[in-house]
């Protein structure tokens, strides 16, 4: 099962090789549990392990293997961010697709050599997503081959990038190009913030952190001013945009090329969405089958919680979307791969729906992930509220997905735009000119869901179903936004007045996406064990997911009660089929105690003798008397007996 997980055999096996390196370097362990150090210890304990890792990573992990990077990286230094995280993710990225040859070669290797420490700004305090908007300037000065990069007042300062305020040197900085007094839009630029030696901020450089967070908080995110601050001509990212040193612009071959790191970031952290729910989940399930609490059968001893029907319904349905997440993700990042291959050569042809796609799914994913993690988390009462369990630590990482590389509603309405403009060419009779990910939209279906009513038919007739619905919604809210125009709305305003509707067609398109890449992936299993519980897990996740969009399909009569009874009974069938398995199919992702960092989670199941450790290990627990009752305490309670 890891080998389905982790895409093969041999990534498996990797995985199990790195984690056992790890285990007998306790030099690259938690000196003590992060959620008894404050923030700055946190932040000092990564730098020391991040920098042993630049020395050892290859005897750990071949460092080219991005995949076996990210493994490192989530045992080593955890999902609390370190201080290169956004190095990795976003500014190698940039510099890799946008930089020119001649670019990269000045500082792509400089970077890879970990010389230069870089980041991502382009966020600002007064604008985040709309890009169109932003205030900083990079304006050409003719003179001598400069641009000036300015923060006209405090809403243009860059806010929010990652590892900017303490740890970068170096940023990738999106800023709006003047030349000759004309405004060419957001472009990035390569920009040094710090000196070298010193680290000391560069003058004309306001720079530092925002303050801590809801979580990932190893991670110092940052502000960011310029004061007329000067960078040299070829500093501009020239890969597919270019200015001449008289001033001549040219114009790269898709006017969102630049847009590239953030498509690299949706593509790649639904995976590691995948990741974080799956490890609730699985400090979840273990606890649920350690923990005892009421009976049954009043006969009987105490069961496990894990035996309660509710307590299956609150875990499993989420266990099938983390595979589900886990295997659309693998599929995104192929598709990823390849497109960004095409673009660097000029071919940008794929690049719209690459968008559609990963809009869609970074936000429909973060956002049941977010329900899931948060569900596992109750589902292990009292001690899920501890961060003993460290599931808070998870959620909290984990919900910011929702937010950045695009806020999930205004990247579900950048879906809608592909939607809507598929469902014009159904309407206008030019269904076959559809890409292959909307084709379905061109489809006459059946006049009712053949669920329940041919046997064997396997998932045909649900995805069929899942299709239907998806077509309905965009067609009805597609309907809608003409209707509008065709009254006299002015384009913006009727797109405003549907967006609820347009959001609920790009929520069903990438909820039946992620269905038919389940189905995609069990279709290609041969090993018949693995095949049998993935189809199990398979048909809880089209039964629930169903019975979760039900009114879409009950409202034109698609579906019918007693369908509606039939998916409701196989929810129920299948969290039985599951239960025993529940515990091994989270088992599977090969998770490590050292990665968990949850004293709920641990894999030898020796919860309460653990946790009472743990609670002694708190510093509050140094002393028994506090310097606060000493102090406050103990005086008021005097005061008041006398
Ligand atoms: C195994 C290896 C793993 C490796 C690890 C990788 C990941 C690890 C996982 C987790 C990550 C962990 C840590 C990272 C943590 C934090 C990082 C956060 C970093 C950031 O948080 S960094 C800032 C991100 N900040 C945004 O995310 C801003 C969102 N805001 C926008 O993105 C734009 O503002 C938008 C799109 C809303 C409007 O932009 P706009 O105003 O310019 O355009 P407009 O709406 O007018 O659209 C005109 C036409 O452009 C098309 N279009 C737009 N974008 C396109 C694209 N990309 N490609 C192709 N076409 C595109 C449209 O589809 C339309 O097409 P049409 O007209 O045909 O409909
Ligand atoms: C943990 C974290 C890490 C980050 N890292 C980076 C980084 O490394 N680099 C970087 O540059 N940035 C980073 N960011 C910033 C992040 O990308 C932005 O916060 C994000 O893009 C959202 O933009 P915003 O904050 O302007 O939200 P806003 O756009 O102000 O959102 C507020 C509300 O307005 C709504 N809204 C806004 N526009 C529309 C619209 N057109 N239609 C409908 N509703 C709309 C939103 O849906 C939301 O409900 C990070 C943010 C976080 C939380």
């Amino acid at each position: 099962m890891a080998a389905q997980i982790w895409g093969s055999e041999k990534r498996a096996r990797r995985r199990r090789e790195i984690s056992a390196k790890i285990a007998q370097m306790p030099e690259l362990h938690d000196s003590k549990p992060l959620p008894f150090m404050t923030r700055e210890e946190k932040i000092m304990e990564s730098a020391r392990k991040l920098t042993i890792l630049t020395e050892k990573m290859g005897q750990i992990i071949d460092p080219t293997d991005p995949a076996e990077l990210y493994h490192l990286n989530n045992e080593v230094l955890g999902l609390e961010g370190n201080p290169m995280a956004l190095h990795g993710v976003m500014f190698i990225p940039a510099l890799s697709a946008q930089a020119s040859d001649e670019q990269q070669a000045k500082w792509l290797p400089r970077a890879l050599r970990r010389e230069i420490i870089g980041t991502y700004a382009q966020t600002e305090l007064g604008h985040g997503t709309n890009l169109q908007n932003l205030e900083t300037t990079a304006t050409y000065d003719l003179a001598t081959q400069e641009f000036v990069l300015h923060t006209p007042q405090i809403t243009a300062l860059k806010w929010w990038p990652g590892n900017l305020g303490k740890s970068s040197n170096y940023a990738v900085v999106v800023a709006h190009m003047i030349i000759k007094a004309k405004n060419y839009g957001p472009h990035p630029f390569m920009v040094q913030l710090r000196d070298e030696k010193t680290h000391e901020p560069l003058p004309g450089i306001t720079i530092g952190d925002i303050g801590p967070k809801m979580a990932y908080n190893i991670v110092d995110n940052g502000f960011l001013g310029f004061n007329k601050y000067r960078i040299p001509r070829t500093n501009l990212l020239m890969r597919h945009t270019k200015v001449e040193a008289d001033g001549t612009y040219i114009k790269p071959p898709h006017a969102k090329i630049n847009y590239s790191a953030m498509v690299h970031v949706r593509a790649y952290m639904l995976t590691g969405q995948a990741i974080m729910l799956a490890s609730a989940l699985n400090i979840a399930t273990r606890y649920s089958s350690v923990r005892r609490q009421g009976q049954i059968d009043k006969s009987q001893p105490e069961v496990k919680v894990l035996e309660y029907q509710t307590q299956q319904h609150r875990l499993f349905p989420s266990i099938a979307r983390a595979y589900a997440f886990q295997f659309a993700g693998a599929e995104t990042v192929k598709l990823y791969e390849h497109v960004l291959k095409e673009m660097k050569s000029g071919n940008v042809s794929l690049m719209a729906d690459l968008h559609a796609l990963t809009s869609g799914l970074k936000s429909v994913v973060t956002y049941q992930t977010g329900e899931g993690i948060e569900q596992a988390r109750m589902a292990c009462g009292g001690h899920g509220y501890s961060m003993a369990s460290y599931i808070s630590e998870i959620y909290g990482v984990a919900i910011g997905g929702c937010t950045y590389e695009g806020e999930n509603m205004v990247m579900l309405l950048q879906l809608a735009r592909y939607l809507v403009k598929s469902a014009a060419l159904v309407k206008s009779g030019q269904s076959s000119k559809l890409g292959p990910l909307v084709a379905y939209l061109g489809v006459k279906s059946e006049p009712t869901s053949l669920i329940d009513r041919i046997p064997n038919s396997g998932f045909t007739e649900y995805v069929k179903t899942f299709q239907h619905v998806s077509k309905r919604q965009t067609l009805k809210a597609a309907d809608m936004f003409f209707g509008l125009m065709e009254k006299g709305e002015k384009r913006e305003i009727a797109w405003n007045k549907c967006s609820v509707e347009l959001n609920r067609a790009s929520r069903l398109h990438t909820r039946l996406f992620i269905v038919e890449a389940f189905v995609r992936r069990v279709n290609e299993i041969a090993d018949i064990r693995i095949k049998e519980a993935l189809t199990d897990l398979l048909h809880l996740h089209v039964n629930y997911e169903l019975l979760d969009i039900a009114s879409y399909a009950l409202e034109d009569g698609f579906l019918s009660a007693s369908q509606l009874d039939y998916i409701r009974d196989q929810v129920y069938l299948y969290l039985g089929k599951i239960r025993p398995n529940a515990v091994s199919l989270l088992d599977s992702w090969e998770f490590s105690d050292i990665e968990l960092r949850s004293v709920l989670g641990r894999r030898d199941g020796n919860v309460y003798e653990n946790l009472f450790k743990w609670a002694k290990s708190s510093p509050l627990n140094k002393t028994d008397v506090l310097s606060s009752v000493t102090q406050y305490l103990k005086p008021m309670m005097e005061k008041a007996r006398l």
